[in-house]
């Protein structure tokens, strides 16, 4: 099926840019396990390296699985282009090392995922770029912090971990004035939620290996916009900078994520929307950090940007991080575990580890508490989930 934008969402997660009458009536696209591909003649191979012709030459610069995946993703977010990468993070510093030079400036949001905010210190700092960092949820902050050497503005909603939201319509809207790039993580909403293109985002990046996977078995990145950027991107900032590529076989496994994604989110939403109830009524806790909660700071625009409001949970112990501590260790069938947007429900501690890379006191400026615990709900039976979180929370009269 070519890009249908008639067809649902699922439909083209399973279906987009697959014949299998193409393919000896394969059901599933085949795995192109090569890292190079042959020429009939010289001619023939000079040709494609120039460009000159469609045809591939080299794993690193392209591959078919990969194609495939790429269209695929880049329909889902309403991109252009796509690109498949070995991680996010892959992502993230291919697409940021291919369009800031020295002198440049990037302004991001106060809360960014541990190695984001790492690579931006420790790497776009080391080489000439200037970091601003302002509070997104403020859209005239933002307005305040552009100067005319602002190339991009980048920022994750939710972001993890503490869920903040931005307005991406708005803040889009303000970069672009400007002529900056808007560059959006958004790894924890997925397109079924949100698609930031549509509101005026130039990129999109992901950690494929959380919800696009889905099952906690490969590490990958996808970034998604225009043909023209994604080709630089490709070109530049993957094939000579970071060298980034993702391996057909995950490409395979993300494919097969995909297929499942909308139906795998739709269950973690709802299972999330229980257990963030369930944490806010409970007298052991503290703050629940959840978009869909009416307490949630910015609820408002939950409603108005995401129709539906994740699996990832914040909270806090009322007996802080040590209460919290407690409570992670006596979890029975909840792992504890980084990473997020898997099958099985996973808990973490931020500040001792996701976003350790921050010293306690960027930690106390990018509004990170302590205390923090994260939770990334799967898609076991929700009764299940409840009890282990019941019998390991303190007993409080
Ligand atoms: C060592 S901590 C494990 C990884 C976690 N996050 C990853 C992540 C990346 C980077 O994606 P990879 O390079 O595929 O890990 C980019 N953007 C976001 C919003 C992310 O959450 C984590 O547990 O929060």
């Amino acid at each position: 099926m070519a890009s249908n934008k008639s067809a649902g969402f699922a439909t083209r997660a399973i279906h987009l840019g697959y014949n299998p009458n193409d393919h000896e009536g394969a059901l599933t696209p085949p795995l192109h396990l090569t890292s190079t591909f042959t020429f009939e003649n010289v001619d023939q191979g000079a040709a494609i390296f120039a460009g000159e012709r469609p045809g591939y030459f080299y794993s690193r610069i392209s591959n078919p699985t990969l194609d495939l995946l790429e269209r695929r993703c880049a329909d889902l977010e309403g991109a252009e282009a796509g690109l498949a990468l070995a991680s996010g993070m892959g992502a993230i510093t291919s697409v940021l090392w291919t369009f800031l030079v020295p002198g440049d400036e990037i302004i991001t949001d106060k809360t960014l995922y541990g190695c984001t905010f790492a690579y931006m210190r420790t790497g776009l700092a080391r080489f000439g770029i200037k970091i601003t960092y302002a509070d997104m949820t403020d859209p005239q902050a933002v307005e305040a912090a552009m100067s005319d050497k602002t190339r991009i503005v980048y920022f994750e909603t939710p972001a993890n971990p503490n869920m903040r939201l931005v307005d991406i319509a708005a803040i889009s809207k303000i970069a672009k004035a400007r002529g900056a790039k808007v560059v959006v993580d958004n790894t924890y909403a997925t397109p079924v939620l949100t698609r930031p293109i549509e509101l005026g985002a130039d990129i999109v990046v992901h950690s494929a290996t959380k919800y696009m996977g889905g099952h906690g078995d490969l590490v990958g990145g996808i970034a998604v916009g225009s043909a023209e950027d994604m080709t630089q991107v490709r070109l530049v900032g993957m094939k000579d900078m970071t060298g980034a590529v993702m391996a057909p076989f995950n490409a395979m496994l993300v494919l097969r994520g995909l297929k499942t994604l909308k139906l795998r989110v739709e269950r973690h939403c709802e299972n999330a929307m229980i257990v963030a109830k369930m944490l806010e009524a409970h007298p052991a806790v503290g703050r629940v950090y959840f978009p869909g909660l009416a307490s949630f700071p910015q609820h408002e625009l939950a409603l108005r940007q995401m129709p539906g409001f994740g699996g990832m949970i914040a909270f806090e112990l009322k007996g802080g991080h040590d209460a919290g501590r407690t409570m992670m260790d006596r979890l029975n069938m909840i792992h504890r575990a980084v990473s997020l947007g898997d099958t099985e429900t996973l808990i973490q501690h931020p500040a001792s580890m996701t976003h350790s890379t921050y010293t306690p006191e960027e930690r106390a400026a990018h509004g990170i508490s302590e205390g923090l615990i994260r939770l990334s709900v799967g898609l076991e039976d929700i009764e299940d989930i409840i009890a282990d979180l019941e019998q390991a929370l303190p007993n409080v009269p």
